[in-house]
């Protein structure tokens, strides 16, 4: 597995904002949608590309276009769905595919309450957008179910991860090409599993306090 955190003055800035308190629910996923596009430069960064000849209004040329079979968008609801415009944005020929998934404040066991993609991902490359890394539960279910139906590429886009859960992915997901996205690592999870600093709870900052 592959770790990058993108270390650039107009990621941080946003992502200062993006954790202060005082950021209200519209700002919040104006950030987010901004935070994913800058992320992806570098998260699409080996996305797959064919050869295709053009003419421009002067002369016959060679350029590229995304390749097929297409990439794959997944947002983990809730608060992935928040990250999805700002990708399927630069990735115009993307399918966008479904995993609601939940964490157990409990006992952060991650479980999945809905998932609609293709059944066969054979060969495809598949990008999960998920602000939050905290435990990993959640993206390495994530990402186990994508490898079961084929994925065999697969970049997962983060706003914030913590220490614990990228060592978690790094144990569970070892040897598999996963690549991990993200603005920030940050210190360490607190005692009830949520990152530190981090932004608090992802879903509820962007969409409201759910019982
Ligand atoms: O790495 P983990 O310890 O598994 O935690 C991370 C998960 O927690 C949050 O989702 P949450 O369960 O709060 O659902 P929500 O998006 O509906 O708020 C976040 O968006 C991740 O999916
Ligand atoms: O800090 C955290 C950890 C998990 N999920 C969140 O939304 N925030
Ligand atoms: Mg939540």
């Amino acid at each position: 597995m592959r770790i990058h955190v993108v270390d650039h003055p107009l990621v941080a800035h946003k992502l200062t904002t993006l954790r202060d308190e005082r950021t209200d629910s519209p700002t919040f996923r104006r950030l987010a949608d901004e935070l994913v596009t800058l992320l992806a430069y570098e998260a699409t960064r080996d996305v797959r590309t064919e050869q295709v000849d053009i003419r421009t209004p002067v002369t016959g040329t060679t350029g590229v276009r995304l390749a097929r079979p297409r990439p794959l968008v997944v947002p983990i609801l809730r608060a992935g769905l928040g990250m999805l415009e700002g990708l399927v944005r630069l990735l115009p020929t993307a399918e966008v595919g479904f995993m609601g998934m939940i964490r157990n404040e409990e006992t952060l066991q991650a479980s999945t309450y809905a998932t609609r993609m293709p059944e066969d991902l054979s060969g495809r490359q598949v990008y999960v957008v998920d602000p939050m890394l905290a435990t990993g539960g959640t993206l390495i279910a994530a990402i186990r179910e994508l490898m079961k139906r084929g994925a065999d590429d697969v970049t997962a886009i983060c706003l914030l991860a913590a220490p614990e859960g990228v060592e978690a992915m790094e144990r569970e997901l070892a040897g598999k090409p996963v690549t991990v996205v993200t603005a920030a690592l940050d210190e360490r999870l607190n005692d009830q599993g949520y990152i530190v600093p981090g932004l608090g709870d992802a879903g509820d900052r962007m969409y409201g306090v759910v019982d």
